[in-house]
């Protein structure tokens, strides 16, 4: 049997993520496939403790130490959820992946990055999506939308200009993998990213790039 496909979305705050995620899975039951969508932190009852801590903005936590608490998430993921699904053949949809922590706690907190990716690699057992949805925009306009939701979060409240490097890191990581990414700019319409979205994923699912086509 093949291999299902692993879509992430990843970008800054407030960057519709979760609106396109809902939006895409949608599509794909529409069309019939079966999907797994699940989101890091999160995902698994581990996960869902993680996100409680990580987003806490009463605990106080040293870069390199939330590295680890989303990396702990990530591992328990992959095992439960991530891969019991791509050998089911299923088309696996996750809100934020590992690109996250290349992005926030290696551009953001200025961890490095050979050192995140030798422990995400043994995380995830190399696990890589087949595709990454990246919603780039100006971080104060998403830190705008995320405001409307209510009290910020522990990384929300973290200053412009740390948001300012996770955009550049998120950038910087597309660039170097342009046959995995598909950026988008996040400020046009949510009608449009979803249409720009499927006709990307309806593609390689059809297409044969994908290893999932059944
Ligand atoms: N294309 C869009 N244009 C304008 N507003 C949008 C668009 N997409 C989503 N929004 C709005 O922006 C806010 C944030 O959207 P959403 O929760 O989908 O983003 P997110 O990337 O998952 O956020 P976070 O990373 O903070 O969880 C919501 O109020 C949503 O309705
Ligand atoms: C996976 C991951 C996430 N983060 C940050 C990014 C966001 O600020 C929060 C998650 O909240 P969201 O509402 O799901 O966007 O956590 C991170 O810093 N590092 C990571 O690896």
């Amino acid at each position: 049997m093949s291999r299902g496909f692993f879509v992430t979305l990843e970008g800054p705050e407030g960057a519709g993520k979760t609106t396109q995620l809902a939006r895409l899975e949608a599509r794909l039951r529409a069309a019939g496939r079966a999907v797994t969508v699940t989101r890091e932190p999160g995902g698994t009852p581990l996960g869902t403790r993680v996100r409680e801590v990580v987003l806490d903005p009463a605990v106080d936590i040293e870069p390199l130490g939330e590295f680890l608490l989303y990396s702990a998430s990530r591992a328990q993921l992959v095992r439960e959820v991530l891969r019991p699904a791509l050998e089911r053949s299923e088309t696996v949809l996750c809100d934020r992946y590992a690109d996250s922590s290349l992005a926030y706690q290696g551009a953001g907190r200025g961890l490095r990055l050979p050192l995140l990716r030798q422990i995400t690699d043994e995380v995830t057992g190399g696990l890589s999506p087949d595709l990454t949805v990246l919603l780039d925009l100006d971080p104060a306009l998403g830190l705008e939308r995320a405001a409307r939701r209510g009290q910020p979060d522990r990384l929300e409240r973290a200053d412009l200009d740390f948001h300012r490097r996770v955009r550049q890191g998120f950038l910087d990581l597309a660039r170097a993998e342009p046959q995995r990414f598909l950026v988008l700019d996040a400020t046009r319409s949510a009608d449009d990213l979803e249409a720009e979205i499927w006709a990307a994923v309806s593609g390689k699912l059809a297409g044969g790039s994908s290893p999932a086509a059944p």
